[in-house]
């Protein structure tokens, strides 16, 4: 305060001696000086073009490619989708575009197969995983010791969420993975195919929705009121949520000139008509106004708490136990400690569980060999048994055998001795 009074004070006192002197002063072309930066900086953006990450969170069919293609202008292309997937998934792609001079690195992340599950938790949690690895990832890329330049950030900047055009309420699908989200990105409701509900209606639906998300505690993005340039803008958009969106990629012919629009029997719904739905103020609100705020809030808050909470998770924190500030390597160092303590501790353990378990299986094996030599011995006894019997019965029969040689011997004998005195007899007679 005090130099720029000084500076006033100086110049008035160079115009009153100028005057005096009648002296011209001559005003400066162009611009000269530290006024200059704000067009440093544009060049340099301008050089090194813009990047932006949408996610489109919504039903099969509900227009989200259509949508894109009408924000962007382009004809981006895209299968459809089935609605037959066992889970919900996320198609990632990422378009160089091109508008005058200015260059966008567009990624859009798309959802596969939501709403067609009966899961409900399997069906948002696919996409609070990839939001969360996109921080980590760039968690990852900042603690790096050689961080590359060439980073490309795919933080999630805004996420358009569509909502079925029922006229009725929310599903409890999008209540839970609005809830489930509204932490972690900037979320802006869309009404999709709001060509399908009546300007009545729409108004209803559109109150019962803000209603809805507020009793049920979700937090949606505010367009910043900060900036008094588009305070007013912002502050009126904000109460325009949801937006009611038609897309569409088809050139109609209206009077003299060729817009986009949707074709009915009726007539035509222009899409850039403000009368006939919101398109254009989600174009402004998004491309033209809030862009960068967008992209800041994802840095400074959304990004912010899950570092926090990662950080915390690991145990660095900036205050010890004392409430005295500690620096991010005392912390390292007493973790580093505490950490190498626990794995001596643990290696202790293991060498000990280790022991122990060698220990009862040598025991176990010992009473298994003892037992089964035992068993061997046992075994071997009663074979030996078995051959003292057999040998006792084989000496027996040996002994039967020469018995009754003998006795066929003898029989033998006594049978051919009566014929011989027969004989004799005979003989004697003759
Ligand atoms: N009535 C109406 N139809 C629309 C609108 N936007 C898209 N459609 C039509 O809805 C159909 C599906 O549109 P897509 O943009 O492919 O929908 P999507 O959500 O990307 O589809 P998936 O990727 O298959 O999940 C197409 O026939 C579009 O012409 C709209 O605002 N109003």
């Amino acid at each position: 305060m005090g130099s720029k009074n000084h500076t006033s004070i100086s110049t008035q006192k160079v115009e009153r001696h100028l005057q005096k002197e009648n002296i011209r002063r001559l005003t400066t072309l162009g611009h000269f000086g530290f006024e200059c930066l704000p067009y440093q900086l544009v060049n340099k953006s301008m050089r090194q073009g813009f990047s932006f990450n949408i996610l489109c969170v919504g039903e099969t069919g509900i227009g989200k490619s259509t949508l894109i293609n009408t924000l962007f202008n382009t004809n981006l292309k895209d299968s459809r989708s089935s609605h037959f997937y066992p889970n919900v998934g996320l198609r990632i792609q990422t378009y160089d575009l091109q508008e005058s001079n200015v260059q966008l690195k567009l990624t859009v992340v798309k959802t596969v197969g939501y709403g067609d599950q009966i899961n409900k938790e399997g069906s948002y949690q696919p996409i609070i995983d990839y939001i969360d690895a996109q921080f980590e990832a760039y968690l990852q890329e900042e603690l790096k010791i050689k961080r590359s330049f060439t980073y490309h950030d795919s933080r999630i900047h805004v996420c358009l969420y569509f909502i079925s055009p029922t006229g009725h309420s929310l599903k409890s699908l999008d209540l839970l993975t609005m809830k489930g989200i509204d932490s972690k990105v900037n979320i802006i409701p869309l009404i999709a195919k709001a060509d399908t509900v009546s300007k009545n209606d729409l108004q209803k639906f559109k109150s019962k929705i803000m209603s809805e998300l507020i009793s049920n505690g979700i937090q949606i993005y505010q367009f910043p009121t900060d900036d008094e340039s588009i305070a007013q803008t912002n502050s009126s958009m904000n109460g325009m949520l949801p937006f009611a969106v038609v897309g569409s990629t088809d050139e109609v012919k209206v009077g003299k000139r060729m817009v986009r629009g949707r074709h009915y029997p009726w007539g035509v719904l222009q899409v850039e008509n403000e009368n006939h739905c919101d398109f254009v103020k989600l174009r402004d609100m998004l491309l033209c106004t809030n862009m960068e705020d967008l992209k800041e809030q994802t840095h400074i808050h959304h990004y912010e708490c899950y570092r926090y909470r990662t950080l915390q998770k690991m145990g660095f924190t900036d205050v010890g136990p004392d409430n005295q500030p500690v620096s991010f390597q005392e912390i390292y160092e007493a973790k580093r400690i505490q950490f190498y303590d626990q794995c001596q501790r643990e290696e202790e353990e293991l060498k000990k569980r280790f022991m122990q378990q060698v220990k009862d299986r040598e025991t176990a094996f010992k009473d298994a060999e003892k037992e089964l030599q035992d068993k061997f011995e046992h075994l071997k006894r009663i074979q030996q048994e078995e051959i003292m019997k057999l040998e006792e019965e084989r000496r027996q029969l040996e002994e039967e055998i020469i018995d009754f040689c003998k006795t066929k011997a003898t029989c033998e004998t006594l049978q051919t001795q009566p014929c011989t005195s027969i004989k004799k007899d005979k003989d004697r007679k003759k």
